[in-house]
């Protein structure tokens, strides 16, 4: 007889989302994101991190400061990430699994790329303008979004 205590999709995703997010260097906030296929396939994923050829031990990660001695000129985001790194040409009608809401220029790209469903954990930052605007997009272009269930929060991964 089949294991009935299998994780769904969604906490399968998330989980991946979350395990990427601890490849983020970033001291405050950790991002991983995962795009999946219509039809439940893994086509890319990402975390918050320094471009290429831009050492994370020599770029800054302050939140505060001189803007150019802080990190938020320089960091590419999770969901950026994820759509730079897939390797195939067409990801329409996709869904994305992100440990954090998508601030406003990640919806453009998301939109753009065709991606019609995210799925977020946290969204933190939902009071500010840069959220309010990401979320006025993503209704006009018609992406859905919804909170992982909480009831699933907790992942453990182990063996
Ligand atoms: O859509 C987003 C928004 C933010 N991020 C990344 C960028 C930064 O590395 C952190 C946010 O840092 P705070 O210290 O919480 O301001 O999250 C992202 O990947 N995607
Ligand atoms: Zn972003």
């Amino acid at each position: 007889m089949k294991r009935e205590d299998y994780i769904n999709w969604d906490a399968y995703f998330m989980g991946i989302a979350l395990l990427s997010a601890e490849r983020s260097k970033d001291p405050n906030t950790r991002v991983g994101a995962c795009i999946v296929s219509e039809d439940n396939k893994i086509l890319s994923v990402g975390y918050n991190g320094m471009p290429m050829g831009c050492s994370d031990d020599e770029f800054p990660w302050s939140r505060e400061g001189n803007p150019l001695d802080t990190k938020y000129p320089y960091v590419c985001h999770a969901e950026l990430n994820a759509i730079l790194n897939f390797a195939g040409n067409d990801m329409k009608g996709a869904k994305i699994y992100i440990t954090l809401f998508p601030c406003n220029e990640c919806a453009k790209a998301l939109i753009q790329k065709g991606i019609k469903e995210i799925i977020y954990m946290s969204d933190k930052y939902a009071e500010t303008d840069i959220v309010i605007a990401s979320k006025r997009m993503l209704d006009a272009a018609g992406v859905n979004y919804r909170q992982y269930n909480s009831i699933n929060k907790e992942i453990i991964l182990s063996l």
